[in-house]
């Protein structure tokens, strides 16, 4: 409960994002040996936005912080707008797989899209790849072959090479991971 009115500030706009997050990914786990709170993956996709590409834009912030709210939990993109307002809910929205649709056209669909996305959606999908493939390098989540590993790698560089010209920093580090592989 608020004590008092805190002053407008990003602070503030992220501390509210972290938090809404939070709550909404609360039951999740990633699909690691130890079971890891999915919190840490939408946080550390934004962490490397920050600390790694030099993306200082609060809206593209909070859009990877909640880039997978929509996808994952309950939580609407009406209720996004609510929250946090039109410009980060169309991040949102550009960063959420119809999961209406078979996993197929999902994963084709990303690749299609993927150069007609706005510059800060096109941040948000090649750090969350960065995430995930950093992820596989370490340990395959519990089920995955080797196979379906390799085929991951494969299809997140025709989804990142769709998203390129938008920084450097984030080219350049995908472009590594490639390069080193599984
Ligand atoms: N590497 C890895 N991924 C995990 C782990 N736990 C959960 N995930 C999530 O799984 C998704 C990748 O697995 P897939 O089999 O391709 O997708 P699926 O979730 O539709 O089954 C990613 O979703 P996403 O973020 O929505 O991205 P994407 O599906 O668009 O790549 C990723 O965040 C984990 O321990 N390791
Ligand atoms: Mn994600």
């Amino acid at each position: 409960m608020a004590l008092f009115s805190a002053p407008p500030s990003p602070l503030g706009d992220l501390l509210q994002t972290i938090t809404f997050a939070a709550e909404k990914h609360i039951h999740q786990r990633r699909k690691n040996a130890l079971k890891t709170p999915y919190i840490n993956h939408p946080l550390g996709v934004a962490h490397i936005l920050w600390f790694e590409a030099g993306v200082e834009d609060i809206a593209t912030l909070q859009g990877a912080i909640l880039h997978d709210t929509v996808e994952d939990t309950d939580t609407t993109f009406e209720e996004l707008e609510r929250h946090f307002g039109a410009e980060v809910t169309r991040i949102v929205k550009e960063c959420t797989d119809d999961k209406h649709l078979p996993k197929m056209e999902r994963k084709r669909l990303q690749i299609e899209n993927a150069p007609h996305k706005s510059d800060k959606a096109k941040l948000v999908k090649m750090a969350d790849k960065i995430y995930n493939l950093r992820d596989l390098q370490k340990e395959a989540p519990e089920g995955w072959t080797r196979e379906r590993v390799e085929e991951y790698f494969v299809w997140a560089k025709k989804v990142t090479d769709g998203c390129k010209g938008v920084n450097g920093r984030l080219e350049a580090i995908l472009a590594g991971i490639y390069a080193k592989g599984p």
